[in-house]
């Protein structure tokens, strides 16, 4: 199917956000899409003998995903049982070489809501040293002192000579700034916020993260789902950089942009020592990076109105995926974008079944990484959902929703750029 010259409503491809929640239950099987396009002759039966085929891959596909239905099932039970218990499932721990961390102290199942917090400052707007003073001041003292508790790496301008005790020791005001530079995260409500949270702030990085974090309106706060299964004293870790599809070096500088604030080397397993890098990983990772790369700009062409190959792109992000599997980076946001991207390239090429597959994906990593009151899991199901019901009639929504996607993560990458940097603001800390 050609893809590139196509004019397309601006509509977004299965976008809404006061959907139902009968809409986003799985609507049954799978049913094979006839067409009268002949770019989807892929799917179309042409004899019976295609046709008995079909049917026999249809119900293997059913059975399939009867049984997917019941495992998924199975699994929120066991997550739904943890979620309905006061009992903690993590403590905060000393963790060797990393300062404190948070550690699983029972079995916690791959989709569990493992906290839920609302942030202890947020500031808003330009945010500078006199805004993050401002938020800790109003604090009560209960508050204030187990802020002060939270690590202050960051070493700001100037000060790398002194000692960690005696930076804080002769300009106390300091220590508030350099906790909030250690500690903050980047979060788009309404606005961009700047955010500090007495749990979460205690999760350490790791390039093979087991968890994720992430903004949830619903509860005005961070959420963090566990993406992998996580075992009782294991450490609950997540990302602290955007993609993890890069080389152990990309990714080790990647924790200094825009400017240093955690001061640490990476040595997880996919980063290995100093002494012994993981090589294996690093070249599977510089393997993803060069593919997301290629990914970018085969869409950015394709954005800008030129040809694109669909077959070959479908088959590099087949790729991608299978990659990103092998890394142990199922659940995380590259593969989620990964499998969003494989869907629609599959959709373009006329494999709707391929399509729906990577889509049906793409909503069980949404469900257990930012659970059902998120509105990104009430997109996604909402595309899947009409994926099964319209088939191959989507096409034009299909193309407008992956140029309309497109635009809006290069926006966010670049918003996300300016707000690191407008954070750079506080190097004038000792001017305070
Ligand atoms: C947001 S805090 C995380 C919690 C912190 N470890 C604590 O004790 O409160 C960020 C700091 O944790 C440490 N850290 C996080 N991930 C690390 C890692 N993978 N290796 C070593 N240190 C790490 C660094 O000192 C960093 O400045």
């Amino acid at each position: 199917m050609s893809s590139s010259s196509r004019q397309v409503d601006v509509t977004e491809f299965g976008h809404t956000d006061d959907i139902s929640m009968d809409e986003l239950t799985i609507q049954g099987p799978v049913a094979p899409f006839a067409s009268d396009d002949d770019t989807m002759s892929t799917t179309a039966p042409e004899s019976a003998a295609d046709d008995v085929a079909l049917n026999r891959a249809t119900k293997r596909r059913q059975q399939h995903y009867e049984k997917q239905k019941a495992r998924r099932k199975e699994k929120r039970a066991q997550t739904q049982a943890i979620a309905a218990t006061d009992a903690p499932i993590f403590e905060v721990r000393d963790a060797a070489g990393k300062g404190k961390g948070l550690f699983a102290i029972r079995h916690i199942p791959r989709g569990t809501r493992i906290l839920s917090e609302q942030a202890l400052i947020a500031c808003s707007g330009f945010v500078g040293n006199g805004s993050v003073t401002k938020a800790f001041y109003g604090l009560p003292a209960d508050k204030r002192s187990a802020y002060m508790d939270l690590d202050c790496k960051t070493v700001l301008p100037g000060e790398q000579d002194i000692s960690e005790p005696l930076r804080n020791q002769l300009l106390p005001a300091r220590a508030i700034i350099a906790v909030f530079q250690t500690n903050f995260v980047v979060e788009q409500t309404h606005t961009l916020r700047m955010t500090v949270y007495l749990q979460a702030s205690r999760l350490n990085h790791s390039c093979v993260p087991n968890a994720l974090a992430s903004y949830n309106s619903a509860v005005a706060g961070q959420v963090v789902h566990a993406i992998h299964d996580i075992k009782p004293d294991e450490e609950i870790t997540i990302s602290y950089i955007q993609s993890l599809e890069y080389g152990r070096q990309t990714r080790n500088n990647e924790l200094k942009q825009p400017v240093e604030r955690w001061f640490f080397t990476c040595e997880c397993e996919a980063c290995g020592t100093k002494d012994r890098p993981n090589e294996t990983s690093d070249a599977m990772r510089e393997r993803l990076n060069k593919m997301r790369m290629n990914v970018y700009k085969s869409m950015s062409r394709w954005i800008e109105g030129s040809c694109v190959d669909f077959q070959r792109l479908k088959a590099m992000l087949e790729k991608r995926v299978k990659i990103l599997r092998s890394e142990h980076l199922i659940g995380t946001r590259d593969f989620i974008e990964a499998v969003k991207y494989a869907s629609w390239a599959s959709y373009i090429t006329g494999d709707i079944l391929k399509a729906l597959e990577y889509k049906q994906c793409e909503k069980e990593c949404v469900l257990h990484g930012f659970d059902c009151d998120s509105k990104l899991y009430q997109r996604v199901a909402a595309e899947l959902g009409r994926l099964r019901r319209d088939g191959p009639n989507l096409t034009k929504d299909v193309e407008a929703g992956l140029k309309v996607h497109m635009k809006r993560s290069l926006e966010e990458g670049k918003r996300r750029m300016l707000a690191g940097q407008r954070f750079v603001a506080l190097e004038g800390v000792l001017e305070l």
